[in-house]
């Protein structure tokens, strides 16, 4: 895909999410790494239904503006993945209503935010590690974020919404919905028993996976 046409699906995709609920305001930010030494972001305080191509933020991976706009106040947790994870080359970052509300629970676990109960959860995400509060743009969220890249695919930040990577762009979105779907899933049946998959369906899925 060329440079433009990335920065073309980013501004469709930052669109299709907008208007399908996943983001409001100037919430959220997207990215996918370019190549080896550079990687374009949303500017900050953009409104993902409302981006440019031609004012999209493009850095080095010191974080050094090359082209467009100011670039996220995420873009150093999002360098920190790229660093970290040599196969994450997309990643989303949203305030999507359900995986927010779940973000703002006490008592998660730190490990797994949400034990499967679908076996398409497994197979895109698997599980949800919880990254602790930090104001958005603290140091500290890439910090984290950089020791765990490598550890899975979607991490919640406490109180303030998700992190999803992917192997491009398109397969970051379809990991981000179906965690999203996922969790409105999990509220849809709060009250209820859930019957959650076995470890041993668990296994079963991740082994086919690979
Ligand atoms: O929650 C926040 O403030 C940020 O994490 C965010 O979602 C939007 O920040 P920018 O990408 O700098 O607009
Ligand atoms: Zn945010």
């Amino acid at each position: 895909m060329t440079e433009l046409e990335q920065k073309e699906l980013m501004v469709q995709l930052g669109r299709s999410f907008y208007e399908r609920g996943y983001t409001v305001g100037g919430a959220g930010n997207l990215s996918v790494r370019l190549d080896e030494n550079r990687i374009l972001v949303t500017p900050t305080g953009s409104s993902l239904g409302r981006l440019k191509a031609e004012c999209l933020s493009v850095l080095d991976m010191e974080g050094n503006v090359l082209e467009g706009d100011k670039p996220s106040k995420e873009s150093v947790f999002h360098l920190a993945m790229y660093k970290a994870n040599p196969h994450c080359n997309a990643i989303v970052h949203l305030h999507s209503t359900y995986l927010t509300a779940l973000s703002s629970l006490a008592d998660l676990d730190p490990e797994n935010a949400m034990k499967a109960f679908t076996p398409y959860y497994v197979m895109r995400v698997g599980k949800l590690p919880v990254i602790p509060y930090y104001r958005p743009g603290a140091p500290d969220i890439a910090r984290e974020l950089g020791q765990r890249a490598l550890m899975g695919k979607a991490f919640l930040l406490a109180n303030h919404g998700v992190v999803v990577t992917g192997s491009d762009l398109l397969d970051a979105a379809d990991n981000t919905e179906e965690l999203e779907e996922t969790a409105k899933l999990f509220f849809i049946l709060q009250g209820q028993k859930i019957r959650y998959l076995t470890d041993e369906e668990v296994k079963d899925l991740e082994n086919r996976g690979k």
